[in-house]
């Protein structure tokens, strides 16, 4: 039957159904249920005409048992304190999935920054910075990008939170252009990360990336690096797409020239065209021909209204939360194996981890060192993974979901919460 999508009773449900599986002490579900904190700000912002607009924004710190609260902050029209509530919370397993230490926070701001100049962007990030300061810091929660904000974003929560403080505070954000102290390889990260989890996945079944074709739903920071690194390994890019639409071409899509179109402002795949290329509706990227079928948009895109049509071997989850469970169920029944988004795009946390850890150290990495150390840190959660795969018999999702809620229980035993 089909229901309203609510991204926070997904993230629930599927931890209730892990805890069950795994033998996960119940006592502490109760815990890991509701966030630590939730905050909701209010922003004022004079526009360029003069008048003053108020926006709604949130940050909420899901739970900070194995560290410092850690998350983005998107920028989007349809964000609200629930969705921020789940991707805080994916957050948390995440990086428990990741064996990082840091817990899970997300923050978002209702926004279209498309309708937005750079000055009123720049203005609405201050206030955001100026209304959440007290809650954030180096060691208490560290934001960095997500959909719709970037680098630039992040020097500007940088520079506001730094002025406020009175001295440079490069270890308050992640993600931040490397001359101000952000780390080499960072925004390439979560689009690398991705294609090693396809790697992983593909070598378990005997398989190599170079030949294997791809799609790939969304390209922004995390689609276009990904089809970037998939293309430089010989992976067929046949389908991507973003708000605009798709573009399909059976014998592979050329990326490079594709990126580098992309790099203009304001260019959607729309305007793109090329000989043997066909223009394909966002809709038909899903459900195009193809091994591996990468989401890299928004949550709640594989649904019970499409899990029958996709015609993928792999599904490799970019975005977070991007199948339901109604999908997750109808694809599983099919064959269709998946990496669920807590380990397949944990590269960009990891390397925000990287960048906090430079920071600390006043050191900085050169990008073979990055690389090399995200694979292997890749390499050994996937391979837990895999073990509790083998030891109960579930999907990668649910044993991503034991790994994390394991190591997060485990955690608060030791920590002495119960008696
Ligand atoms: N930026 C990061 O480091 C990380 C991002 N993620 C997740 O990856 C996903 C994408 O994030 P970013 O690439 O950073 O965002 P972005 O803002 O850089 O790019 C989003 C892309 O998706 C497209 N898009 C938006 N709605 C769409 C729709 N309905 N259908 C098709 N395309 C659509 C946009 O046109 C754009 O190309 C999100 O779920 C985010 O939470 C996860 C881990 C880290
Ligand atoms: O780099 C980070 O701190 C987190 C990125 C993020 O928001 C995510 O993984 O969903």
């Amino acid at each position: 039957m089909s229901h309203t999508y609510d991204p926070y009773t997904n993230v629930i449900d599927t931890m209730t159904k892990a805890m069950e599986i795994g033998h996960i002490d119940q006592s502490m579900f109760e815990i890991l249920k509701n966030p630590q904190r939730e905050t909701k700000v209010y922003l004022p912002v004079e526009m360029d005409d003069g008048s003053v607009k108020v926006f709604e924004g949130y940050r909420v710190q899901h739970s900070n048992i194995r560290g410092p609260f850690k998350g983005g902050i998107r920028y989007h029209q349809d964000c609200n304190l629930n969705e921020v509530k789940a991707l805080a919370t994916w957050m948390t397993l995440k990086c428990a999935v990741a064996d990082i230490p840091y817990g899970g926070a997300k923050g978002g701001i209702k926004v279209d920054p498309h309708t937005l100049s750079k000055r009123e962007l720049r203005s609405l990030t201050r206030r955001y910075t100026f209304a959440i300061a007290p809650i954030i810091g180096s060691d208490t929660d560290i934001p960095s990008p997500d959909v719709n904000t970037n680098p630039q974003t992040m020097a500007w929560v940088l520079d506001t939170y730094s002025q406020l403080k009175g001295h440079p505070c490069p270890g308050v954000v992640t993600g931040k252009p490397v001359e101000l102290a952000g780390s080499r390889g960072r925004n390439f990260a979560t689009g690398r990360g991705v294609v090693i989890s396809t790697k992983l996945l593909l070598a378990r079944e005997g398989k190599q990336l170079a030949g294997t074709t791809a799609a790939i739903q969304g390209m922004g920071n995390v689609g276009a690096n990904a089809a970037r690194v998939f293309y430089h390994r010989g992976v067929k890019v046949v389908a991507i797409s973003d708000i605009s639409g798709g573009l399909f071409c059976e014998d592979g899509l050329d990326i490079d020239t594709i990126s580098v179109f992309l790099e203009k402002e304001n260019a959607l795949l729309k305007d793109y065209d090329a000989p043997g290329i066909r223009h394909i509706s966002n809709e038909e990227v899903l459900t195009c021909p193809c091994d591996v079928l990468v989401p890299a948009a928004m949550e709640n895109q594989i649904t019970e209204q499409n899990a029958d049509q996709l015609r993928c071997s792999y599904i490799v989850e970019a975005a977070n939360g991007p199948t339901t469970e109604e999908a997750d169920a109808i694809l599983e029944k099919r064959g269709i194996t998946l990496i669920p988004d807590i380990f397949a795009n944990s590269g960009g946390v990891i390397v925000s981890y990287f960048e906090w850890v430079q920071n600390i150290q006043e050191l900085t990495w050169d990008r073979d060192q990055v690389n090399k150390m995200l694979e292997k840190l890749m390499s050994r959660s996937f391979q837990s993974i895999l073990d509790v795969t083998e030891e109960c018999h579930c999907s990668f999702r649910m044993a991503a979901y034991i790994v994390a809620l394991r190591k997060l229980v485990y955690t608060e035993q030791i920590k002495g919460i119960f008696p």
